[in-house]
């Protein structure tokens, strides 16, 4: 493992948090859940039904002595989460509806959360990015001068460490979602040791070499990220190998501040942020750890469906340094 994973772990040791992961009946939710309990660096938190979950853990010789398992079908403050979420939702949900809701084990894991029974939540492995996300959405909320939420991802390839933003929400960003987006990803790279973050905004077109909406509206994202962080290192628009390779930066962008070392990439749209991580992933080898939700009041994060037990591992740790930190 990375240094990354073993400095959190070490991190987290003794800290005792609780995470929850809703999909408690996933096999590769159940053995990073085991061997997070048997690591000692966090407590985890299934969701589902405790004898299929038992059994299953059986099947797999995973141990779950230091594990708690809760079935929203039969949960002892049911009443107490069906009334807080009433009063969050306020006037969009009725007591009748809240009930149903909470037996979906996203709700009923995001309300752990936000009634500080948890202290984040891990779920994706077997959901869609839209159904794991929308009840801290609802729920959870963006915090105090964030307007919407961002995935990222931390891509680790030995030494190499990078943020590529956002590859997991906005499907359309405009210029200042945009500008949003490069500051909260600056910040979750300081998190994580990406220092300093050196903020590269991606388009097909280099500072210029084409116009057109698309560009004029990364270009306009640039200068917005400037106004909102005056000391951040942002630059572009950039075409990838000018934020990323320097004597090809040298010839298209010779006046950045970037000049080809960018560590940070935001990517115009959905569209190319999530088959850019993918193709990196998937052809380059890297490690792809995410999406990282930024700009929440309390981690949840999302996982992809192709992830790995590895993967739901270090998520885990990530969501539990997440809490630490808020
Ligand atoms: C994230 C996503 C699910 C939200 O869509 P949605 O559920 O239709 O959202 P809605 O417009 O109905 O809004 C639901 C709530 O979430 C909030 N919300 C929506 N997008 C948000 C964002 N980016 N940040 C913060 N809050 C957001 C809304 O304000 C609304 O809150 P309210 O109910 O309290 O008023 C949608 O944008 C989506 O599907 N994105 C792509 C996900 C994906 O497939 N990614 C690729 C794989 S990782
Ligand atoms: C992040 C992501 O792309 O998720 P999935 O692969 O589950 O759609």
């Amino acid at each position: 493992m990375s240094d990354l994973f073993e400095g959190l772990k070490a991190k987290l040791t003794g800290q005792n948090l609780r995470i929850v992961f809703p999909e408690g009946l996933d096999e590769r939710i159940l053995t990073a859940a085991g061997k997070l309990a048997a690591d000692g660096v966090l407590t985890p938190i299934l969701i589902g039904d405790i004898e299929q979950i038992q059994a299953k853990a059986s099947d797999l010789d995973v141990s779950l002595d230091a594990a708690e398992i809760y079935d929203p079908a039969n949960f002892a403050m049911m009443d107490e989460l069906v009334a807080a979420f009433v009063e969050r939702r306020k006037g969009k949900a009725t007591e009748e509806q809240a009930r149903k809701i909470l037996l979906d084990e996203n709700y009923f894991g995001t309300m752990l959360v936000y009634s500080n029974k948890a202290d984040g939540l891990v779920s994706g492995a077997a959901h869609s990015t839209a159904d794991t996300v929308r009840p801290a959405l609802q729920i959870i909320k963006t915090k105090e001068g964030v307007r919407k939420t961002s995935g990222v991802f931390i891509m680790v390839r030995e030494e190499e460490k990078y943020v590529f933003a956002d590859c997991a929400i906005n499907i359309a960003p405009d210029s200042q979602d945009l500008a949003e987006i490069a500051v909260e990803s600056a910040k979750t790279a300081r998190m994580f040791d990406v220092e300093p973050p050196r903020v590269a905004m991606l388009s097909f077109s280099t500072k210029g070499s084409a116009v057109s909406p698309e560009t004029e509206r990364v270009s306009a994202a640039v200068a917005e990220a400037k106004l909102r962080d005056p000391l951040l290192i942002v630059d572009g628009e950039f075409q990838f190998d000018a934020a990323f390779v320097p004597s090809v930066a040298e010839k298209k962008a010779p006046d950045s501040v970037i000049m080809g070392n960018a560590n940070v990439f935001v990517f115009p749209n959905l569209e190319a942020g999530n088959i850019g991580y993918k193709i990196a992933q998937r052809l380059g080898g890297f490690d792809a750890i995410g999406p990282i939700l930024q700009g929440l009041n309390r981690p949840v994060n999302d996982l992809s469906r192709g992830c790995s037990e590895e993967d739901v591992y270090k998520l885990a740790l990530i969501t539990a340094a997440q809490a630490l930190t808020k």
